[in-house]
């Protein structure tokens, strides 16, 4: 069960561990996401070129794909790279961002989910809705519901696919299609940040390497995304600052602040 505890513990051995993350990214979230990746204590490597995705995810403890800004060409490395992690038996970690606003959109998700087999997919609640078939509305990579609202999606989408999957939101739920955990911290400021999604699913992929129990897993990345946010939050006069504050936050991150302010 997800507590303060488990949360510390995963922490640690991250940082103890520093996994390599390789990232098939979008242009807009590069950074960002390798100095979140760095700052929590990950090592980040972007690379999608066809001809090296393989060898990469062969020496990773993670692969995280991303459809945030694709073409044809990416599908293909992210394709390649999503069989070769999966041959290897490290954590794929899909983030299906804008799923639903364009039916390309669509047939790549579908097509990352048949032959790359996630073991983890993470979206807002209009992507979760978008990949499970329901009707929903898209507003391009931003949600128009609220996560409860795609509660039953993601349930529906984790028995279909055999992937844990996280929608996330003012709250964030985590479900294997039968349990689900819920993660309650947070803050409004978040989703004015662009990228704050796409980071969430980096830092998945870093704790999917340490704990090979995915449910839990995804659950203490999502609450470190939370408390860190939450924190940041509270140090920050709006979006700019807080994108500052958040990966100062990871890096700072204590036994004690987890302990204060983890909801359970
Ligand atoms: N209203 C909110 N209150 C608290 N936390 C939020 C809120 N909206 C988003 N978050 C947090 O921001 C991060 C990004 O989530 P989200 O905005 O849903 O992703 P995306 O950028 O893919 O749409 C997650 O860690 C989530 O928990
Ligand atoms: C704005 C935008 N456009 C294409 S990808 C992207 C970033 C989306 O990031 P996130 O889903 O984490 O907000
Ligand atoms: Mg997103």
């Amino acid at each position: 069960m997800i507590n303060a505890k488990s949360i510390s513990t995963d922490l640690a051995a991250l940082r103890a561990n520093s996994p390599l993350v390789h990232n098939i990214t979008n242009f807009v979230v590069m950074n960002n996401t390798a100095n979140a990746l760095l700052a929590i204590g990950a090592s980040p490597v972007m690379a999608h070129a066809v001809e090296e995705v393989a060898d990469m995810a062969g020496i990773a403890s993670a692969l995280v794909i991303n459809i945030g800004t694709l073409n044809p060409l990416w599908v293909e490395g992210m394709i390649k790279a999503g069989i070769a992690a999966t041959a290897k038996g490290i954590p794929v970690i899909f983030d299906p961002v804008g799923v639903g606003a364009t039916p390309y959109r669509n047939e790549v998700a579908t097509q990352i989910i048949e032959k790359c087999k996630p073991t983890l997919i993470r979206g807002n609640a209009s992507e979760i809705m978008a990949l499970a078939k329901e009707n929903v509305a898209t507003k391009g990579v931003d949600s128009t519901v609220s996560a409860n609202a795609a509660l039953d999606a993601a349930k529906n989408l984790a028995v279909e696919t055999g992937a844990v999957v996280v929608i996330s939101g003012a709250e964030d739920f985590i479900t294997d299609g039968k349990q689900v955990l819920t993660i309650k911290n947070g803050s409004p400021l978040m989703p004015k940040v662009t990228g704050m999604g796409c980071t969430a699913s980096a830092v998945l992929g870093a704790f999917a390497a340490i704990n090979k129990n995915t449910l839990l897993a995804a659950a203490h990345g999502m609450a470190v995304m939370s408390i860190c946010g939450e924190i940041a939050a509270k140090k920050s006069a709006g979006p700019g600052s807080l994108q500052m504050h958040f990966i100062d936050t990871l890096y700072n991150l204590s036994d004690k602040d987890i302990a204060d302010l983890f909801i359970a």
